[in-house]
């Protein structure tokens, strides 16, 4: 599995590269407006992010038809090549898609909740696919089994005639909320989890590796005054 960041916030994206295991990042409207972001320092904004880190940057087009879509999608794919074009999963966004991946532009299909929708978006072209998770369980259903079903019905079929290159399509747990749905996520399969960055820092917390290292310190100092 791989990690990507869930954050426009440039110091935490410097941050998670600096530890070594970051793979990209995914930025959505609500996260850059987070940040107090400006409409027109979008592009910049991707760009500083594109900088930092040495992989795919998912930028979302707000646009809402399928020419203002592939226009968005152009435009951003213009600022660096490891932007990723999110478009959201509808009918105007799987013929944009379409038309994108046709040029060799890769796309990560984003507000995707169904098997039926995330295969749609692997015949569009899409290089990533994100099945949210948390927002299934914020309307008391199980996000988990609805990723490992997405999981499951796209692994059963090869997608790459479809995508950027002969590409594997791969499938991004999206909405992730904590550290036990990255598990999940992982034994499920999910090729990539987006975290937010407090997942992220409690992903690498385990009490037994604190009192493991305190009892090698204790142990350390009475070696160093023997
Ligand atoms: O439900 P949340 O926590 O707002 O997460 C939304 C998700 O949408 C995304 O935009 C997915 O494409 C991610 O950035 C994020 O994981």
């Amino acid at each position: 599995m791989k990690f990507f960041l869930d954050t426009a916030d440039l110091d935490e994206i410097k941050e998670a590269a600096s530890w070594g295991a970051l793979a990209g990042v995914t930025t959505n409207p609500t996260l850059y407006s987070r940040i107090g972001g400006k409409l027109d320092d979008f592009h910049n904004h991707i760009a500083r992010i594109c900088e930092i880190v040495d992989g795919p940057v998912s930028a979302e087009s707000v646009a809402m038809t399928r020419d203002e879509i592939i226009r968005d999608g152009r435009e951003l794919a213009k600022i660096a090549p490891n932007v990723v074009v999110k478009i959201p999963t509808m009918v105007e966004g799987l013929a944009a898609c379409r038309a994108l991946a046709d040029e060799g532009i890769r796309v990560n299909m984003t507000l995707c909740f169904s098997v039926p929708q995330a295969i749609l978006a692997a015949r569009a072209g899409a290089r990533y696919i994100s099945p949210f998770v948390g927002r299934f369980d914020d309307i008391s259903e199980d996000g988990l089994s609805q990723l490992g079903d997405v999981v499951t019905a796209i692994g059963n079929y090869d997608y790459s005639e479809n995508t950027v290159n002969g590409e594997q399509v791969e499938i991004i747990a999206a909405s992730i909320r904590s550290a036990n749905h990255v598990t999940q996520s992982a034994l499920m399969g999910a090729d990539i989890a987006t975290v937010p960055f407090g997942v992220l820092k409690k992903m690498v917390q385990h009490p037994l590796t604190d009192r493991g290292l305190e009892s090698f310190l204790k142990d350390w100092e009475k070696v160093a005054n023997a």
